[in-house]
């Protein structure tokens, strides 16, 4: 598949024995949390791959404020309180925001007390005004489409400690929306979705992955993918036709097969390329990969040795 060297490959039926405690039921009232993310979520996935992840995490979490611990104790300082970042990364329509959402959940049921929250980096794309000015509308996604300074200040903002803002984009309006932010206030535990949060930003001395605790590409063939944002590309017209002001209302109210043929020539001309590009060769920088099939069952996950 890849250059495995530094990763252990391991089998999901493998994987799912690694935590003895798999076995453990989750409440109806969790089952029905995870079911409202996504009702295609198997929650199979969720015993036997979710389930020992989120326990993986806990390793990193203890391992890190341990660490602070003892750094602090040996500068003879007070131990400040760190957020722990994971970073969530992938193709478009890989599964990223459900991945993400699905972890959120887990891991506060997991820490009660801890304050988990998480944000997509799609708020700092710059808004369209903004990337039609530039002429580069037709490369959203890409990484000269993202204000990168704007979201390392943000992720640095919150290491230390400081409330920050995360602007918000929508699907529906394919923009920024304007005056929208997620306000992120001294997380325990923060989540960072986004195809580019394992790039090395251009202009930019650092990554934002600088700022991780631990982080996960999730990844699948592309073939996979694409049907997976045709899929996707479907739903949001299913739901776009009632709605004048969704920017999918003008595709949702015509002839489908040409709203299909016109999101398959996105695909080709943007999305395709922007993961041969420059997501696929971030794989290699994640602590862990976490591969799926059909219908996105995972079938193995890579876990970096060191
Ligand atoms: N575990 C899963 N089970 C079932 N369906 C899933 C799962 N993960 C994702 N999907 C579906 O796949 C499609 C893409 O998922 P999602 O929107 O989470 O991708 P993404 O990587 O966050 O995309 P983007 O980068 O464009 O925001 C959606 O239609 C979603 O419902
Ligand atoms: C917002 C991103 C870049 C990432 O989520 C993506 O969903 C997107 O809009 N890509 C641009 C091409 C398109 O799919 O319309």
């Amino acid at each position: 598949m890849y250059n495995q060297i530094n990763y252990y490959k391991i089998p999901r039926d493998e994987w799912r024995e690694l935590y003895q405690e798999h076995n453990v039921p989750l409440s109806a009232a969790e089952l029905a949390r995870i079911r409202s993310l996504n009702d295609r979520i198997s929650l199979e996935d969720v015993r036997d791959v979710y389930a020992p992840l989120v326990h993986l995490l806990g390793i990193h979490l203890t391992a890190q404020r341990e660490l602070l611990k003892k750094q602090a104790s040996f500068l003879g300082i007070t131990p400040h309180r760190v957020p722990f970042i994971l970073g969530i990364a992938g193709s478009v329509a890989v599964g990223k925001s459900t991945t993400a959402r699905l972890l959120q959940t887990l891991l506060q049921e997991t820490y009660p007390d801890k304050q988990v929250q998480l944000i997509t980096t799609d708020g700092f794309i710059y808004p369209n005004k903004e990337l039609k000015r530039r002429n580069i509308l037709h490369r959203k996604g890409f990484p000269e489409s993202y204000d990168m300074g704007r979201l390392l200040t943000f992720t640095n903002d919150i290491k230390n400690g400081l409330p920050a803002k995360a602007p918000v984009y929508s699907h529906k309006s394919y923009d920024i929306i304007p005056d929208q932010y997620d306000l992120i206030e001294s997380p325990d535990i923060l989540l960072v979705e986004g195809i580019n949060v394992l790039q090395l930003p251009s202009n930019q001395q650092l990554y934002v992955s600088d700022f991780f605790d631990f982080s996960i590409y999730v990844d699948a063939k592309e073939e996979l993918i694409r049907e997976w944002y045709l899929e996707r590309f479907n739903m949001l017209l299913d739901t776009a036709f009632k709605d004048p002001a969704n920017y999918y209302y003008p595709y949702a109210i015509g002839n489908r097969s040409e709203a299909v043929k016109m999101a398959r020539h996105v695909w080709q001309t943007i999305n395709r390329p922007n993961l041969h590009e420059y997501i696929l060769p971030t794989r290699n920088r994640a602590d862990l990969v976490l591969h799926k099939t059909q219908n996105h069952l995972v079938n193995e996950l890579f876990l970096r040795k060191y």
